[in-house]
Protein backbone atom coordinates (compact mmCIF):
# COMPACT_ATOMS: atom_id res chain seq x y z
CA UNK A 1 0.00 0.00 0.00
CA UNK A 2 1.63 3.73 -0.68
CA UNK A 3 2.45 5.94 2.08
CA UNK A 4 -0.10 8.35 2.66
CA UNK A 5 2.07 11.72 3.72
CA UNK A 6 -0.69 13.89 4.04
CA UNK A 7 -2.61 11.52 6.41
CA UNK A 8 0.82 10.62 8.06
CA UNK A 9 1.27 14.83 8.29
CA UNK A 10 -2.14 14.90 9.79
CA UNK A 11 -1.00 12.34 12.83
CA UNK A 12 2.12 13.92 13.29
CA UNK A 13 0.28 17.30 13.62
CA UNK A 14 -2.23 15.77 16.26
CA UNK A 15 0.50 14.37 17.95
CA UNK A 16 2.30 17.89 18.22
CA UNK A 17 -1.32 19.24 19.22
CA UNK A 18 -1.65 16.40 21.84
CA UNK A 19 1.65 17.49 23.20
CA UNK A 20 0.96 21.04 23.96
CA UNK A 21 -2.30 20.11 25.22
CA UNK A 22 -1.09 17.83 27.79
CA UNK A 23 1.62 20.65 28.97
CA UNK A 24 -1.31 23.32 29.09
CA UNK A 25 -2.94 21.14 31.22
CA UNK A 26 0.00 20.37 33.55
CA UNK A 27 0.81 24.80 33.49
CA UNK A 28 -3.09 25.30 34.39
CA UNK A 29 -2.85 22.71 37.34
CA UNK A 30 0.49 24.66 38.42
CA UNK A 31 3.08 22.92 37.07
CA UNK A 32 5.00 19.70 36.35
CA UNK A 33 3.55 16.19 37.55
CA UNK A 34 6.50 14.49 39.89
CA UNK A 35 8.45 12.42 38.16
CA UNK A 36 7.35 9.38 40.72
CA UNK A 37 3.70 10.14 40.08
CA UNK A 38 4.18 10.42 36.31
CA UNK A 39 6.22 7.18 35.80
CA UNK A 40 3.15 5.16 37.68
CA UNK A 41 0.90 6.74 35.28
CA UNK A 42 3.26 6.27 32.63
CA UNK A 43 3.10 2.28 33.52
CA UNK A 44 -0.26 1.49 33.63
CA UNK A 45 -1.05 3.62 30.54
CA UNK A 46 1.26 1.29 28.62
CA UNK A 47 0.50 -1.68 30.54
CA UNK A 48 -3.34 -1.08 28.51
CA UNK A 49 -2.19 0.03 24.84
CA UNK A 50 0.28 -3.11 24.64
CA UNK A 51 -2.21 -5.46 25.39
CA UNK A 52 -4.81 -3.79 23.45
CA UNK A 53 -2.71 -2.95 19.85
CA UNK A 54 0.32 -5.39 20.49
CA UNK A 55 3.17 -3.07 20.61
CA UNK A 56 6.45 -3.47 22.32
CA UNK A 57 5.61 -1.81 25.73
CA UNK A 58 9.54 -0.92 26.09
CA UNK A 59 9.14 1.21 23.17
CA UNK A 60 6.07 2.74 23.93
CA UNK A 61 7.45 3.48 27.81
CA UNK A 62 10.55 5.57 25.94
CA UNK A 63 7.94 7.49 23.90
CA UNK A 64 5.63 8.50 27.14
CA UNK A 65 8.87 8.96 29.13
CA UNK A 66 10.40 11.39 26.79
CA UNK A 67 6.44 13.02 26.47
CA UNK A 68 7.03 13.61 30.57
CA UNK A 69 10.51 14.41 30.38
CA UNK A 70 9.86 17.56 27.66
CA UNK A 71 6.93 18.78 29.52
CA UNK A 72 8.56 18.94 32.88
CA UNK A 73 11.18 20.58 31.39
CA UNK A 74 9.07 23.56 29.65
CA UNK A 75 6.90 24.20 32.58
CA UNK A 76 10.00 23.85 35.58
CA UNK A 77 13.49 23.30 34.54
CA UNK A 78 14.84 21.43 37.26
CA UNK A 79 18.42 20.38 37.33
CA UNK A 80 19.07 16.58 38.45
CA UNK A 81 22.35 15.64 40.59
CA UNK A 82 24.20 12.29 39.88
CA UNK A 83 27.60 10.82 40.37
CA UNK A 84 29.57 11.20 37.20
CA UNK A 85 30.57 12.08 34.16
CA UNK A 86 28.32 11.04 32.17
CA UNK A 87 27.47 7.42 31.50
CA UNK A 88 28.36 6.52 34.46
CA UNK A 89 25.14 4.18 36.11
CA UNK A 90 23.81 6.88 37.47
CA UNK A 91 23.50 9.02 34.82
CA UNK A 92 21.65 5.73 32.79
CA UNK A 93 19.78 5.29 36.01
CA UNK A 94 19.07 9.04 35.76
CA UNK A 95 18.09 8.62 32.21
CA UNK A 96 15.92 5.80 32.94
CA UNK A 97 14.09 7.52 35.70
CA UNK A 98 13.52 11.47 34.72
CA UNK A 99 13.96 11.15 30.60
CA UNK A 100 16.66 12.56 28.15
CA UNK A 101 14.99 16.04 28.27
CA UNK A 102 15.91 17.02 32.03
CA UNK A 103 18.66 18.82 32.75
CA UNK A 104 21.26 16.03 34.51
CA UNK A 105 24.25 17.80 36.16
CA UNK A 106 27.44 15.85 36.93
CA UNK A 107 29.08 15.80 40.38
CA UNK A 108 32.42 14.04 41.32
CA UNK A 109 31.51 11.97 44.44
CA UNK A 110 28.25 10.81 45.86
CA UNK A 111 28.47 13.45 48.71
CA UNK A 112 28.25 15.84 46.09
CA UNK A 113 25.47 14.84 44.80
CA UNK A 114 24.23 14.86 48.36
CA UNK A 115 25.45 18.45 49.18
CA UNK A 116 23.76 20.01 45.84
CA UNK A 117 20.46 19.10 46.81
CA UNK A 118 20.91 20.30 50.38
CA UNK A 119 22.09 23.40 49.36
CA UNK A 120 19.67 23.71 46.83
CA UNK A 121 21.89 23.88 43.92
CA UNK A 122 19.86 21.00 42.66
CA UNK A 123 16.23 19.87 43.02
CA UNK A 124 17.11 16.83 42.96
CA UNK A 125 19.64 13.70 43.46
CA UNK A 126 20.25 10.40 42.12
CA UNK A 127 22.18 8.30 44.35
CA UNK A 128 23.02 4.32 44.11
CA UNK A 129 21.98 2.18 46.96
CA UNK A 130 22.31 -1.22 46.97
CA UNK A 131 23.29 -3.62 44.87
CA UNK A 132 22.35 -7.30 44.43
CA UNK A 133 25.49 -9.45 43.91
CA UNK A 134 27.76 -6.73 46.17
CA UNK A 135 25.39 -5.29 48.79
CA UNK A 136 24.95 -1.73 50.20
CA UNK A 137 26.83 1.38 49.00
CA UNK A 138 28.52 2.65 52.30
CA UNK A 139 29.51 6.23 50.50
CA UNK A 140 25.41 6.47 50.32
CA UNK A 141 24.15 5.27 53.95
CA UNK A 142 27.32 7.30 55.80
CA UNK A 143 25.82 10.38 53.96
CA UNK A 144 22.11 9.31 54.51
CA UNK A 145 22.78 9.45 58.40
CA UNK A 146 24.92 12.83 58.35
CA UNK A 147 22.24 14.17 56.71
CA UNK A 148 18.75 12.40 56.24
CA UNK A 149 17.47 13.87 52.69
CA UNK A 150 14.06 12.86 51.97
CA UNK A 151 13.50 10.40 49.17
CA UNK A 152 11.23 10.65 46.85
CA UNK A 153 11.29 7.67 44.18
CA UNK A 154 13.38 4.48 43.06
CA UNK A 155 15.34 3.18 39.82
CA UNK A 156 16.22 -0.31 39.26
CA UNK A 157 18.82 -0.59 36.87
CA UNK A 158 20.62 -4.17 35.63
CA UNK A 159 24.10 -3.62 35.82
CA UNK A 160 26.07 -5.17 32.36
CA UNK A 161 29.82 -4.59 32.96
CA UNK A 162 32.60 -3.99 30.20
CA UNK A 163 36.27 -4.36 30.60
CA UNK A 164 36.94 -1.46 27.97
CA UNK A 165 40.88 -0.09 27.45
CA UNK A 166 43.12 0.79 24.12
CA UNK A 167 45.27 -1.56 25.16
CA UNK A 168 45.60 -4.74 24.11
CA UNK A 169 44.18 -7.84 26.95
CA UNK A 170 47.73 -9.16 27.50
CA UNK A 171 49.14 -5.43 27.57
CA UNK A 172 46.74 -4.72 30.47
CA UNK A 173 48.58 -3.94 33.93
CA UNK A 174 46.30 -2.12 35.58
CA UNK A 175 41.93 -2.09 36.06
CA UNK A 176 40.37 1.14 37.81
CA UNK A 177 37.13 1.42 38.54
CA UNK A 178 34.27 2.37 41.39
CA UNK A 179 35.27 -0.40 44.31
CA UNK A 180 31.29 -1.74 43.63
CA UNK A 181 32.16 -2.03 40.02
CA UNK A 182 35.47 -4.32 40.90
CA UNK A 183 33.72 -6.37 43.44
CA UNK A 184 31.19 -7.08 41.53
CA UNK A 185 33.35 -8.52 38.54
CA UNK A 186 35.81 -10.33 41.42
CA UNK A 187 35.21 -13.71 40.50
CA UNK A 188 35.56 -13.13 36.73
CA UNK A 189 38.76 -10.77 37.59
CA UNK A 190 40.76 -13.32 39.92
CA UNK A 191 40.10 -16.07 36.81
CA UNK A 192 40.63 -14.24 33.97
CA UNK A 193 43.09 -11.41 35.03
CA UNK A 194 44.67 -12.45 38.19
CA UNK A 195 48.04 -10.50 38.08
CA UNK A 196 46.50 -7.21 37.03
CA UNK A 197 46.67 -4.43 39.82
CA UNK A 198 42.96 -2.96 40.63
CA UNK A 199 42.78 0.49 41.35
CA UNK A 200 39.32 2.23 42.86
CA UNK A 201 38.25 5.67 41.64
CA UNK A 202 35.50 7.53 42.20
CA UNK A 203 33.20 6.16 39.58
CA UNK A 204 33.31 4.13 36.43
CA UNK A 205 32.69 6.48 34.17
CA UNK A 206 35.68 8.53 35.68
CA UNK A 207 37.63 5.19 35.44
CA UNK A 208 36.64 4.91 31.51
CA UNK A 209 37.66 8.65 31.30
CA UNK A 210 41.56 7.70 32.90
CA UNK A 211 41.87 4.65 31.07
CA UNK A 212 41.40 6.26 28.07
CA UNK A 213 44.74 8.68 28.73
CA UNK A 214 46.83 5.68 30.20
CA UNK A 215 48.23 3.19 28.11
CA UNK A 216 48.37 0.15 30.02
CA UNK A 217 45.17 0.89 31.68
CA UNK A 218 41.83 -0.91 31.17
CA UNK A 219 37.98 0.20 32.84
CA UNK A 220 35.22 -1.46 34.02
CA UNK A 221 32.23 0.69 32.94
CA UNK A 222 29.70 0.98 31.06
CA UNK A 223 29.67 0.08 27.03
CA UNK A 224 28.31 3.76 26.22
CA UNK A 225 31.22 5.00 28.74
CA UNK A 226 33.41 3.13 26.37
CA UNK A 227 32.07 4.10 23.54
CA UNK A 228 32.23 7.99 25.17
CA UNK A 229 36.37 7.89 25.68
CA UNK A 230 37.00 5.96 22.41
CA UNK A 231 38.31 2.52 24.51
CA UNK A 232 37.84 -0.81 22.70
CA UNK A 233 35.76 -3.93 24.44
CA UNK A 234 38.12 -6.15 25.83
CA UNK A 235 35.15 -7.99 27.26
CA UNK A 236 32.13 -8.40 27.74
CA UNK A 237 29.00 -8.74 30.61
CA UNK A 238 31.84 -9.40 33.14
CA UNK A 239 29.73 -9.40 36.49
CA UNK A 240 29.40 -12.73 38.24
CA UNK A 241 25.66 -12.20 38.65
CA UNK A 242 24.15 -12.05 35.02
CA UNK A 243 20.97 -10.92 37.38
CA UNK A 244 23.02 -8.26 38.44
CA UNK A 245 20.88 -5.34 39.68
CA UNK A 246 21.85 -1.99 41.22
CA UNK A 247 19.05 -0.29 43.23
CA UNK A 248 18.64 3.93 43.25
CA UNK A 249 17.18 6.51 45.33
CA UNK A 250 15.85 9.82 44.27
CA UNK A 251 16.75 12.54 46.36
CA UNK A 252 14.54 15.75 47.31
CA UNK A 253 11.80 16.81 45.37
CA UNK A 254 8.29 16.60 46.78
CA UNK A 255 6.63 13.37 48.19
CA UNK A 256 4.44 11.59 46.48
CA UNK A 257 1.28 10.64 47.47
CA UNK A 258 0.18 6.60 48.06
CA UNK A 259 0.19 5.03 44.22
CA UNK A 260 -1.28 1.90 45.72
CA UNK A 261 2.02 0.16 45.12
CA UNK A 262 4.87 1.90 47.40
CA UNK A 263 7.80 1.80 49.87
CA UNK A 264 8.79 3.46 52.66
CA UNK A 265 12.65 3.61 53.73
CA UNK A 266 13.52 4.35 57.14
CA UNK A 267 16.51 4.91 59.55
CA UNK A 268 16.52 4.04 63.42
CA UNK A 269 18.66 4.13 66.10
CA UNK A 270 17.44 1.72 68.30
CA UNK A 271 17.54 1.97 72.04
CA UNK A 272 20.82 0.04 73.40
CA UNK A 273 19.24 -3.07 75.63
CA UNK A 274 18.86 -6.73 75.43
CA UNK A 275 16.02 -8.16 72.77
CA UNK A 276 15.49 -3.81 71.31
CA UNK A 277 15.64 -5.20 67.85
CA UNK A 278 13.27 -8.19 68.47
CA UNK A 279 11.17 -5.83 69.49
CA UNK A 280 11.20 -3.79 66.85
CA UNK A 281 10.78 -6.55 64.30
CA UNK A 282 7.80 -7.48 66.66
CA UNK A 283 6.13 -3.92 65.88
CA UNK A 284 6.17 -4.57 62.12
CA UNK A 285 4.84 -8.25 62.43
CA UNK A 286 2.21 -7.04 64.59
CA UNK A 287 1.14 -4.62 61.83
CA UNK A 288 1.69 -7.37 59.42
CA UNK A 289 3.97 -4.90 57.51
CA UNK A 290 6.53 -6.93 55.07
CA UNK A 291 9.70 -5.42 55.15
CA UNK A 292 12.44 -5.44 51.70
CA UNK A 293 15.67 -4.43 53.01
CA UNK A 294 17.61 -4.24 56.44
CA UNK A 295 21.04 -3.24 56.99
CA UNK A 296 23.06 -2.02 60.47
CA UNK A 297 25.37 0.73 60.09
CA UNK A 298 27.78 1.56 62.38
CA UNK A 299 27.27 4.52 64.36
CA UNK A 300 30.44 7.20 64.10
CA UNK A 301 30.24 7.78 67.56
CA UNK A 302 31.03 4.16 69.34
CA UNK A 303 31.78 0.73 69.02
CA UNK A 304 28.35 -1.58 68.96
CA UNK A 305 26.19 0.51 67.82
CA UNK A 306 24.45 1.03 64.94
CA UNK A 307 21.96 2.43 62.98
CA UNK A 308 19.68 0.01 60.49
CA UNK A 309 18.33 1.09 57.50
CA UNK A 310 14.64 -0.28 57.06
CA UNK A 311 12.12 -0.31 53.94
CA UNK A 312 9.27 -1.86 54.21
CA UNK A 313 5.89 -1.98 51.59
CA UNK A 314 3.46 0.55 52.03
CA UNK A 315 3.11 4.18 52.16
CA UNK A 316 3.97 7.05 55.51
CA UNK A 317 0.74 7.75 54.81
CA UNK A 318 -1.23 4.49 55.63
CA UNK A 319 -2.80 3.57 58.72
CA UNK A 320 -0.99 0.32 59.66
CA UNK A 321 2.02 2.57 58.53
CA UNK A 322 1.78 5.09 60.91
CA UNK A 323 0.29 3.03 63.57
CA UNK A 324 4.26 1.26 63.38
CA UNK A 325 5.89 4.16 63.39
CA UNK A 326 3.96 5.42 65.75
CA UNK A 327 4.98 2.34 68.54
CA UNK A 328 8.64 2.87 67.34
CA UNK A 329 8.78 5.93 69.51
CA UNK A 330 9.41 3.89 72.66
CA UNK A 331 12.01 1.81 71.01
CA UNK A 332 13.93 3.99 69.41
CA UNK A 333 15.94 7.11 70.09
CA UNK A 334 15.92 7.92 66.40
CA UNK A 335 13.44 7.71 63.74
CA UNK A 336 14.12 9.10 60.48
CA UNK A 337 11.10 8.68 58.19
CA UNK A 338 13.29 8.93 54.85
CA UNK A 339 10.12 8.82 52.18
CA UNK A 340 7.67 6.96 50.76
CA UNK A 341 7.55 5.88 46.55
CA UNK A 342 6.37 4.05 44.30
CA UNK A 343 8.09 0.78 43.59
CA UNK A 344 10.43 0.96 41.16
CA UNK A 345 10.40 -1.72 38.17
CA UNK A 346 13.30 -3.57 36.12
CA UNK A 347 12.20 -3.04 33.16
CA UNK A 348 13.63 -4.83 29.72
CA UNK A 349 14.39 -1.22 28.93
CA UNK A 350 16.89 -0.64 31.36
CA UNK A 351 18.60 -3.80 30.82
CA UNK A 352 19.57 -2.25 27.25
CA UNK A 353 20.39 1.06 29.03
CA UNK A 354 23.06 -0.21 31.45
CA UNK A 355 24.18 -2.05 28.49
CA UNK A 356 24.19 0.73 25.61
O1 LIG B 1 30.30 4.40 39.17
C1 LIG B 1 29.18 4.45 38.63
O2 LIG B 1 29.01 4.39 37.41
C2 LIG B 1 28.00 4.60 39.48
O3 LIG B 1 26.99 5.12 39.06
C3 LIG B 1 28.09 4.05 40.88
C4 LIG B 1 27.76 2.55 41.01
C5 LIG B 1 27.73 2.14 42.52
O4 LIG B 1 28.44 2.70 43.30
O5 LIG B 1 27.03 1.15 42.83
C6 LIG B 1 26.41 2.32 40.44
C7 LIG B 1 26.08 1.13 39.87
C8 LIG B 1 27.06 0.02 39.77
O6 LIG B 1 26.70 -0.87 40.79
C9 LIG B 1 28.46 0.45 39.96
C10 LIG B 1 28.77 1.68 40.39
Amino acid sequence: MPRDPERLNAIDTSILDLVAQRIDILRQAGGAELPAEANARIQAAVDRTATDHQIDPERLRTLLRHVASLSAAELEPRRVAYLGPQHSYSHLAALKYFGDAATLTPESTIAAVFDAVVRGQAAMGIVPVENSTDGRVVDTLGMFVQNPVNICGEVLLPIHHYLLSSTPRDQIVEIYSKPQALSQCRGWLAQHMPDVHLKELSSTAAAAKLAAEQPGVAAIASEAAGREYGLNVIAASIEDNPNNVTRFAVLGGHEPSSSGDDKTALVLQIIHRPGALADVMNVFKTHNLNLTWIESYPMPAGPNEYLFFLELEGHKQDATVMAAIEDLKALTIRRDVLGSYPRGRETAESKSAAGT
